[in-house]
């Protein structure tokens, strides 16, 4: 079956772009990773401000809740969201074991070009001129392969951890689409390929492991650039260091997302916006890293399978504003037109 990993065989990346630097070796920030940050946004006190909600997903207004922050940020946080804490924690002390490694032995699972699975930086390098303060490790299904290669004869931990943690976060996240789906009116016939009861229609998605190492230098550099994401739903852990920061709007600029123990942040993703028709926001985001310690997080990454259309949802009074695209389509448009993907695909009205 075709799926989105032919999109990245299309749209391959110079190996420069892949492999990171080794964080471990360097004391002051290269000039290669300085970022001139200072025409940048002040980021607010959220103590002064709106945050983005939190919404307890067995509260009797949850959907209502989830649909008004899907309009005002695109970004929210769950909590009582049913995934168990102490596969949340083994999820983290395998990510840890797997960054903690020396960068050699990390380089041995480095992605290939035109791959998706393995380690490396960030997808998005390539429309910077600057690098990231960042390395990651993406899995999609299983990731046996790469973690038989780092622990030969002790992989079983880590895989069982990342593999158990999939399970949970799918089914999750298919309970809050279903929830977003149900607020914009889309009926379960109309998203049939969501929770399919068999046969071969399968949902993807991805599993993004992130590490942000301590930064002798956190004013200056980017742990993850300004980007939106190009799923359906995101799902992030970010444990218990602060760093992710979502942007507001023109007057109040980066609000910071700071963790809540145990709790998910949910993130409505480009397609989730297309689907809308543009009433949801697909919430431009950032991370920033910090001097003191050395901050992980885990994303999920949520979408339809690779032959289902996604059009915006239409009525009499608004006429779509995007093209209908596959899951694959948009990763194609993302790749070579990065923030910029989503005009490529508007609907130029006359
Ligand atoms: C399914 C996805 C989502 C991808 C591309 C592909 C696999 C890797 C994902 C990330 C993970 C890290 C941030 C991001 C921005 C990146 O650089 O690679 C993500 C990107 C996107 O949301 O566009
Ligand atoms: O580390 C974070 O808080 C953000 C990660 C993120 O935006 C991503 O993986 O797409
Ligand atoms: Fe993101």
């Amino acid at each position: 079956m075709a799926s989105i990993s032919e999109s990245f065989k299309n749209n391959p990346i110079p190996r420069n772009h892949i492999v990171p630097l080794d964080f471990n070796n360097v004391l002051k920030l290269p000039d290669s990773h300085t970022w001139s940050l200072s025409a940048d946004y002040p980021s607010i006190d959220p103590l002064d401000h709106e945050a983005v909600p939190i919404i307890d997903l067995t509260h009797p207004h949850a959907l209502t809740l989830a649909r008004k922050a899907s309009e005002n940020w695109g970004m929210f946080q769950v909590i009582n969201h049913g995934i168990p804490i102490h596969l949340l924690q083994e999820l983290e002390l395998q990510t840890r074991t797997l960054f903690d490694l020396p960068a050699n032995q990390k380089l041995q699972v480095v992605r290939s070009p035109d791959g998706i699975t393995g380690y490396g930086q960030a997808r998005i390098a390539n429309f910077f001129n600057k690098q990231m303060w960042y390395e990651g490790f993406t899995i999609m299904g299983s990731p046996v392969q790469q973690a038989s290669q780092l622990w030969p004869h002790d992989h079983a931990k880590f895989c069982g951890a990342m593999e158990d943690f999939q399970k949970e976060i799918k089914q999750l996240t298919e309970r809050i689409i279903a929830l977003m789906f149900k607020s914009l009116g889309l009926t379960q016939e109309d998203v049939k390929w969501l929770r399919p009861k068999s046969g071969y229609k399968h949902p993807q998605g991805v599993l993004q492991l992130n590490s942000y190492p301590m930064c002798p230098n956190p004013n200056q550099a980017m742990g993850l650039a300004p980007h939106t994401d190009s799923s359906l739903l995101t799902l992030l852990y970010q444990s218990n260091i602060s760093g992710l920061q979502v942007f507001g709007d023109d007057d109040i600029g980066w609000v910071p997302v700071h963790p809540l123990p145990h709790a998910l942040v949910v993130n409505v993703g480009d397609l989730m916006h297309i689907i809308s028709n543009g009433r949801f926001k697909n919430a431009l985001h950032r991370a920033v890293v910090n001097q003191t310690h050395h901050r992980l997080s885990i994303a999920y990454f949520y979408g339809p399978p690779t032959d289902i259309m996604i059009s915006p949802l239409v009525d009499f009074d608004h006429p779509p504003l995007y093209r209908q695209v596959t899951w694959k389509d948009y990763l194609d448009a993302k790749a070579t037109h990065f923030n910029e993907a989503l005009d490529f695909i508007k609907r130029k009205h006359t």
